[in-house]
């Protein structure tokens, strides 16, 4: 069902020192950091140089309660998650409950690119997993 990865997420503290890394060390060029409210964080994509090609998410909490902020505080910097692009969320959804997968969501929510569901790690075998159908490009 999935069909590539689309973004590994970082959990950081902040951003901008993250970058000092990400992007004057590194080389990655971050597209806009922007706020997700809904989400209670900052988050910036890091695009590699090949186009289509899986990204790197950085995030930083933005509310000191607030489940990742406790993992940040309780785990440290690190990985996040791994998200999936799927072709149709509406049928992953169906599947992933049907299969008895601990969804995190019961419609798909939006997300900064597309519509994504979440599946908790106590399903995946340690790893939260986001699913994520992009808008389709006009051929
Ligand atoms: C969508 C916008 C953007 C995008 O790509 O477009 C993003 O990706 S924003 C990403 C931020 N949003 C989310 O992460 C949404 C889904 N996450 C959640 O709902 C929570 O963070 C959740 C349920 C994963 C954890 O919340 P909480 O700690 O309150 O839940 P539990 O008590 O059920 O579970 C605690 C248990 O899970 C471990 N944990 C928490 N987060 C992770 C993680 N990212 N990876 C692996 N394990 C994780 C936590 O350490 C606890 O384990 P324990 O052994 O009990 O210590
Ligand atoms: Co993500």
């Amino acid at each position: 069902m999935p069909r590539r990865i689309d973004h590994v997420a970082i959990i950081v503290r902040n951003i901008e020192q993250a970058l000092t890394f990400y992007r004057d060390t590194l080389g990655l060029q971050p597209r806009a950091i922007q706020d997700v409210p809904s989400e209670q964080v900052r988050i910036a994509f890091l695009p590699p140089g090949d186009p289509g090609g899986s990204e790197i998410e950085l995030i930083e909490p933005t509310s000191p309660d607030s489940s990742l902020a406790r993992f940040l505080e309780k785990r440290g910097e690190g990985m996040h998650h791994i998200c999936l692009e799927v072709e149709d969320i509406d049928a992953a959804l169906q599947e992933m409950q049907s299969q008895g997968v601990p969804v995190l969501d019961r419609e798909p929510r939006t997300a900064a690119e597309g519509r994504a569901i979440f599946l908790h790690p106590k399903g995946t075998h340690g790893v939260l997993l986001e699913l994520l159908e992009k808008p389709h490009e006009p051929a």
